[in-house]
């Protein structure tokens, strides 16, 4: 079977080759690849240039069935097919706050296929009912913009089911695949498990799932949540473990910031436009930045975040991701292997990380405007003694022919003044710049500055200097700027959203590959020792502020000024 949806036509006309049956193209062009080649399609009229082509999926499941037995695995949309969601850890914070609302928003937007459940398991005892009221509470006061909304959703709440069991009980598992097995009735079926569990028992549940209610007669695919190991033998030890029971293929290791928009944007903003291209390298660029602040600590997180801290919460996946993505060589397509092939290659050019520059800190109980924010380690759950960092910033290089001696800055905080996230290209110097004179003796105030506004508050701007109108010669800074809420009027989906449907769709650009987590893992673990083994003491921070000004003295050394403190924005 191999079909080829190659482009469609501005008349929305699909030119196609096969050599499958006719009956089966019938049934798949109603399907989700069908669907998802219009979202291609029509999004490219706008903001997006995503994949031109659909290979159907006969990659992984439970049984190694070839093509040439002309055995292939059911689409999710294919009318006799059925795709069953079990969301692992369903009891948590994450299902809630994330997971569902992201399953009913593709719901409402027609993503999912005709046939589909959502199941909930965890230990925590709960009816259909209940977890009906719970996901209906979260929905209720995220989505009441939307037209119709309670409708599709006391439809959506219809196909939510709930079983309780044990994390490392085959007999659970068994029992959970009866019940899927009600459902799926005759039909074919694809099994996706989410899990949104703590990492200590991922294993467990994937050898219970691969072994006791996998698919028979689809594909079943497993989304892992982070953390993906504390350090490069723990991920290579899950990995390991992980395989026994599953395929690369069925993993998906998900990243939640490459389902961000604007970093979906970012490879579009690059690869399309003459403009861009062209300036990047270190012969127009002078440093870059990955920042990332949150205005809140780790509230009712302290417990998971103390044996992490910042840097493998936040830098070594999150940060790293889009930095890979930014600094990457043009991939020969965009196919998931070509992408992510370019992003390892800039993983194994990096430099070993120094401890001369990295900054780590830590925030600490503070009183302002009449309120006190509690310290870190004022968290009951967080040891008194603990020098977990909440902050950390760190210069990054990568030893290749484009990027070369450019410091590739990058800065997470909790407990910060601010919750943004963003990426800052800073630009050289105007060689001989002719108005010189017109900036004083700073002339960093005067290079251009590219500004990619992950969150919140979407936005791509670029800092330029421009003639103040009058009939004199006075220059000031302005921005060229896209702000997405003036741009654009529909709803920018949330990351998980997008996850989802690619996990659904077998779209693996947007997750992380084995040798891509090595490789990360590989950059920061010695780092991480060299911290910990010499208890390297955090700077404290109060609660609100800017952050620990060695994060400054870092850029100084480095000639760099943080983008996000120039007071300009
Ligand atoms: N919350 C967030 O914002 C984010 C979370 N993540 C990751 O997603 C996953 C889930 O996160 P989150 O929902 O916050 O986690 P929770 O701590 O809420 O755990 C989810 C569920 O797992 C079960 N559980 C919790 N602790 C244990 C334990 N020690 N042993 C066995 N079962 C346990 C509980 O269900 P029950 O007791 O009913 O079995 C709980 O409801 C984690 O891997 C986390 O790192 C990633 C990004 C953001
Ligand atoms: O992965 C994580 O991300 C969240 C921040 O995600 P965002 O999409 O809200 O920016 C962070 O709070 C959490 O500590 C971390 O585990």
């Amino acid at each position: 079977m191999a079909i080829q949806l190659s482009h469609f036509s501005s008349s929305s006309t699909a030119l196609y080759s096969f050599d499958h049956k006719i009956s089966y193209f019938s049934k798949w062009v109603t399907g989700i690849h069908f669907r998802r080649q219009l979202r291609n399609h029509f999004e490219l009229k706008s903001t997006n240039g995503y994949p031109l082509n659909a290979v159907p999926m006969q990659d992984e499941g439970s049984a190694a069935k070839t093509l040439e037995e002309e055995v292939h695995f059911p689409e999710s949309g294919e009318p006799n097919s059925m795709l069953s969601i079990t969301v692992v850890g369903a009891s948590g914070d994450l299902a809630k706050k994330k997971i569902f609302p992201a399953l009913f928003a593709l719901y409402y937007e027609d993503w999912l296929p005709e046939n589909f459940v959502v199941y909930g398991y965890a230990r925590t005892k709960m009816t259909d009912e209940e977890l009906r009221n719970v996901i209906s509470e979260t929905l209720t006061c995220r989505i009441d913009r939307r037209e119709n909304c309670q409708d599709k959703m006391e439809e959506f709440l219809k196909r939510c089911f709930y079983h309780s069991g044990q994390y490392n009980s085959e007999e659970h598992f068994l029992e959970l695949n009866c019940k899927l097995k009600e459902r799926e009735s005759s039909k074919l079926s694809n099994r996706l498990f989410y899990l949104s569990i703590p990492p200590n028992i991922f294993v467990d549940v994937v050898k219970c799932a691969s072994t006791k209610a996998s698919s028979g007669t689809g594909w079943t695919r497993v989304i892992v949540e982070k953390p993906f190991g504390r350090d490069l033998e723990s991920s290579r030890e899950l990995t390991k473990c992980l395989k026994q029971y599953l395929t690369e293929d069925q993993i998906f290791r998900i990243d939640h910031y490459l389902g961000k928009e604007l970093v979906e944007n970012l490879s579009v903003l690059r690869f399309s436009n003459l403009v861009f291209e062209p300036l990047w390298s270190r012969n127009y660029i002078r440093n870059v930045q990955f920042i990332f602040s949150e205005d809140f600590g780790t509230e009712g997180r302290g417990g998971y975040f103390d044996n992490y801290g910042i840097i493998r919460d936040i830098m070594q996946n999150h940060l790293l991701q889009i930095l890979a993505l930014f600094a990457m060589e043009t991939p020969v397509s965009l196919d998931a292997e070509d992408i992510r092939n370019e992003k390892v290659k800039v993983l194994k050019s990096m430099m070993p990380l120094q401890l001369e520059d990295v900054v780590v800190g830590q925030y600490k109980g503070h009183n302002k405007g009449g309120k006190s924010y509690p310290g870190y380690i004022d968290d009951p759950t967080v040891p008194k003694d603990s020098v977990t960092p909440t902050f950390a910033a760190a210069a990054l290089f990568i030893n290749n022919a484009r990027w070369d001696g450019v410091p590739f800055l990058m800065k997470a905080g909790k407990a910060l003044h601010t919750k943004r996230a963003e990426i800052r290209v800073q630009f050289r110097h105007v060689p001989g710049n002719l108005y010189k004179r017109n900036f004083g003796t700073d002339l960093d105030k005067a290079t251009n500055e590219l500004v990619l506004r992950l969150q919140p508050d979407e936005a791509i701007y670029l800092k330029i200097n421009n003639k103040v109108p009058g009939l004199g010669m006075r220059l000031d800074r302005s921005d060229l700027n896209l702000f997405y809420k003036t741009r654009y009027t529909r709803e920018i989906p949330d990351a998980y959203e997008r996850l989802l449907l690619d996990a659904i769709e077998g779209e693996r650009r947007l997750f992380i590959r084995s040798d891509e987590l090595d490789a990360a893992w590989a950059l920061f673990t010695p780092l991480l020792k060299e911290i910990e083994e010499n208890k390297i003491m955090p700077e404290l921070y109060p609660y609100g502020s800017r952050g620990p000004v060695g994060a400054h003295y870092l850029a100084a050394k480095h000639n760099v000024r943080w983008g996000d403190l120039s007071g300009e924005d």
